[in-house]
């Protein structure tokens, strides 16, 4: 059973901010953890994460080449079954055709004053790629990370995965190779974020690392960046529906348990305008647990982070959506378009009663990582951007440069900056006096 809220009761806001303001750490110190295990790996670089990838992988791996005997991706591979591997191909190629289609143009134009201005795209070089694999085996976030960092140009992309117990699936392996991974470590958790970032043994450190995972992962990614760079914090998944009397109970209680069951700190929460709806959709939620494989982590997920929202209409339900800004918004309504413009903070949307959240995870073509723990207020999904840098560029004809110098010269003065007011003057008597060299 979840927690249950309904607008009209005179403690809603009270309740409902603290629901949001809640973390769902699980009773671990995420934050002091990773840190240590962060230093470690700073400290004491392949040794470190050698020893951890033991504790929580229960894997010996070589504290030089990080690798382990007992994991060899082309071997794997090719245990992965042919009808699998076509799978694998249907959403590699439909994730390479949306994300193709993110390529962004350079641009540049001249302005009234004569200046040059515009921007070039540029790819990275190095990136670090962390596909989950804690508690269940994930190809496909292999190629929505990978597929997009490939077509951006991306020279060198390094996978981690853990491999618990020396076990990894074969479709893991095969994507990585279908997708073009370039380098691959069975490590896993913040010892394998913290060696993406500052290397350990062979595994030179990269510039950028992408991907999700567990608390763990995402809260390392967290503190690693600045030093190197990160998508967003894409942690633990969350769904958020919102149902009229159009929706189906059994296929929204199946939508919430799709995100449910990735991990207890997972967050599923139904907003309703029809109590009946609700009821329904909270009943099939309990029948439908039994049934599962993965019913024990789901039912700690529904119990202690999901919830229903009662409201009084779409335009509150939008409202509150817009608050929880949760990584997935699925619109079970009778008029999804109408309602889509009122959304404006999820990590992705889903439209209609055909379109489950859980045909974004794998084959749509758009991408499944995206933010979490309310992250969508100000980032976005991992896409062909991520890979990519924005430089700009500008040029000033010596008339340019002459419109542009005196707020220039101003401005450094303002700021007593004496070496910029110089760097402008001394080219303004040169553009007064040509026969001084300038070549504009
Ligand atoms: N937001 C997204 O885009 C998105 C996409 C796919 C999956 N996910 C999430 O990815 C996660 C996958 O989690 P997972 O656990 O299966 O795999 P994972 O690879 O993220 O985590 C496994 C690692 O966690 C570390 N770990 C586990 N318990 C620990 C502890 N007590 N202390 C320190 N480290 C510990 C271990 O090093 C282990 O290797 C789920 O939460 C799922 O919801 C999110
Ligand atoms: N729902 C996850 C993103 O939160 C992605 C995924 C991969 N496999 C199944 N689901
Ligand atoms: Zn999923």
């Amino acid at each position: 059973m979840a927690r249950t809220f309904n607008t009209s009761a005179p403690d809603f806001e009270t309740r409902f901010s603290r629901f949001l303001g809640e973390q769902r750490a699980d009773g671990h110190d995420v934050g002091g953890i990773v840190a240590k295990i962060l230093d470690e790996v700073e400290a004491r670089g392949g040794e470190a994460v050698a020893r951890y990838t033991a504790q929580f992988d229960e894997l010996q791996i070589d504290p030089t080449t990080l690798q382990s005997d007992n994991v060899d991706l082309a071997a794997l591979a090719a245990d992965c079954p042919a009808d699998l591997k076509a799978a694998i191909d249907f959403a590699h190629d439909r994730i390479a055709a949306y994300h193709s289609a993110q390529r962004p143009s350079d641009h540049s134009f001249t302005d009234e004053a004569g200046v040059e201005l515009g921007w070039r795209w540029t790819s990275l070089e190095s990136v670090g790629v962390y596909v989950p694999g804690g508690r269940a085996s994930y190809p496909s976030s292999v190629l929505m990370n990978t597929v997009p960092a490939k077509i951006a140009g991306v020279d060198r992309i390094v996978m981690v995965a853990p491999a618990p117990k020396g076990e990894m699936g074969p479709a893991v392996a095969y994507a990585a190779l279908r997708a073009g991974v370039d380098e691959f470590y069975p490590i896993g958790g913040a010892q394998a974020v913290g060696a993406l970032a500052f290397g350990a043994g062979r595994l030179a450190p990269v510039d950028k690392i992408v991907g999700p995972g567990n608390a763990f992962v995402a809260e390392a990614k967290r503190q690693v960046f600045g030093r190197v760079g990160i998508d967003t914090i894409a942690g633990p998944s969350e769904i958020l529906v919102i149902a009229d009397e159009t929706a189906n109970p059994d296929w929204i209680a199946a939508d919430l348990l799709s995100q449910a069951e990735h991990d207890p700190s997972s967050q599923s929460i139904l907003i309703t305008v029809n109590e009946a709806v609700g009821r329904a959709v909270d009943n099939a939620v309990d029948k439908q647990l039994k049934t599962l494989a993965t019913g024990e982590r789901a039912a700690r997920s529904w119990s202690t982070h999901g919830a229903i929202i009662f409201v009084a209409d779409l335009d509150q339900a939008a409202t509150i959506a817009n608050r929880i800004a949760a990584e997935h918004v699925e619109l079970a309504v009778a008029d999804p378009d109408g309602m889509l413009p009122k959304i404006r903070h999820a990590g992705a949307v889903f439209l209609g009663h055909h379109t489950p959240e859980a045909l974004g995870d794998y084959v749509t073509g758009s991408n499944h990582v995206l933010p979490t723990s309310r992250a969508a207020r100000f980032s976005s999904g991992l896409g062909l951007y991520d890979f990519l840098k924005r430089m700009s560029v500008q040029r000033a004809s010596p008339a340019g440069f002459a419109a542009l110098a005196p707020a220039a010269l101003r401005l450094a003065e303002a700021e007593r900056l004496p070496a910029h007011a110089r760097s402008i003057s001394i080219r303004s008597n040169a553009v007064q006096d040509p026969g001084t060299g300038d070549d504009g």
